[in-house]
């Protein structure tokens, strides 16, 4: 498999997998490994990696008759542009477009492009979707970040008090977020709707800030230990060191009208641990 890595002039580095336009990794200026990436992960032709930022793209999950999480993330994305930027940031896009594996699966005429862009501390990750048939359609979507944690019982994922969740386990709705630090315990598949634009994960060493735009609401997963036997490459205890914060495009699925683009983006910013 073709990967491209990506060096801002302060040493942040991101790379890139050209199946899926998928990030695999990301290490901020003078930092550590930021997003999770299953050692059992298969790293194979038309096989979905296990980690990293897979690109879900035009179904979320098992929500219609397409793949789990749609055809984007095993498909090949072409490179467009590779640079770096008068301020440092490194910079990639790629792109993807109908082909006949996709107009078998979703009979629509489109151009995505997948933005990356590291520097500093920071990450940022922009989706784009244009109509370019003569008839209208609609995708869900979203960006399913894997996030690496030292150890799930000292994360704590603040900013979703007072908002209301699918509650994918369950299968109950509109299930009220009453806590201002969600603690993970066991197996957690929520859909929360229309979040505030940015959210924290705190652990003791450090904090991540994830911003998105465009996309209203956010999944919070992790399989937990029962769900995590049934996920053949998810290495042994990898519950423990993952969790998805995914900038989702979900619950109302996105309508474009030919000629029309949608945006979406998530930025992931490194900060010290709070005082
Ligand atoms: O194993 P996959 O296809 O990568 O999916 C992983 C998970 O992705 C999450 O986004 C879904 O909410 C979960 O229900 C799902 O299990």
């Amino acid at each position: 498999m073709e990967f491209l890595q990506l060096t801002a002039a302060d040493g942040a580095t991101t790379t890139i997998c050209h199946q899926g336009a998928h990030v695999c990794s990301w290490i901020p200026a003078g930092g550590t490994e930021q997003l999770f990436m299953s050692k059992a992960s298969a790293f194979r032709q038309g096989v979905a990696i296990r980690g990293g930022i897979p690109l879900i793209f035009p179904q979320f999950s098992g929500l219609g008759s397409l793949p789990k999480h749609g055809f984007a993330r095993t498909a090949d994305w072409q490179l467009r542009q590779q640079r770096v930027d008068s301020d440092g940031a490194a910079l990639a896009v790629f792109s993807l477009k109908e082909n006949i594996a996709s107009l078998t699966l979703w009979p629509h005429v489109f151009e995505a492009e997948l933005t990356v862009r590291v520097l500093g501390q920071a990450l940022e990750v922009t989706f784009s979707v244009r109509n370019t048939g003569d008839t209208a359609f609609s995708f869900t979507s979203a960006l399913h970040t894997y996030l690496a944690l030292d150890d799930i019982r000292q994360a704590r994922l603040h900013g979703l008090q007072g908002t209301e969740y699918r509650d994918t386990v369950s299968g109950q709705e509109h299930c009220p977020e009453t806590s201002p630090a969600l603690e993970i315990n066991g197996e957690t598949d929520r859909i929360y709707a229309n979040v505030p634009a940015t959210l924290t994960l705190a652990q003791p060493q450090q904090r991540l800030q994830i911003t998105s735009i465009g996309f209203p609401d956010a999944v919070v997963w992790n399989p937990g230990a029962t769900g995590a036997v049934k996920i053949s490459d998810l290495e042994p205890g990898g519950e423990q060191r993952m969790l998805c914060v995914e900038a989702a495009a979900v619950l109302h699925p996105v309508q474009l009208l030919p000629g029309q683009q949608w945006n979406g983006s998530q930025r992931l910013m490194r900060l010290p641990p709070q005082d």
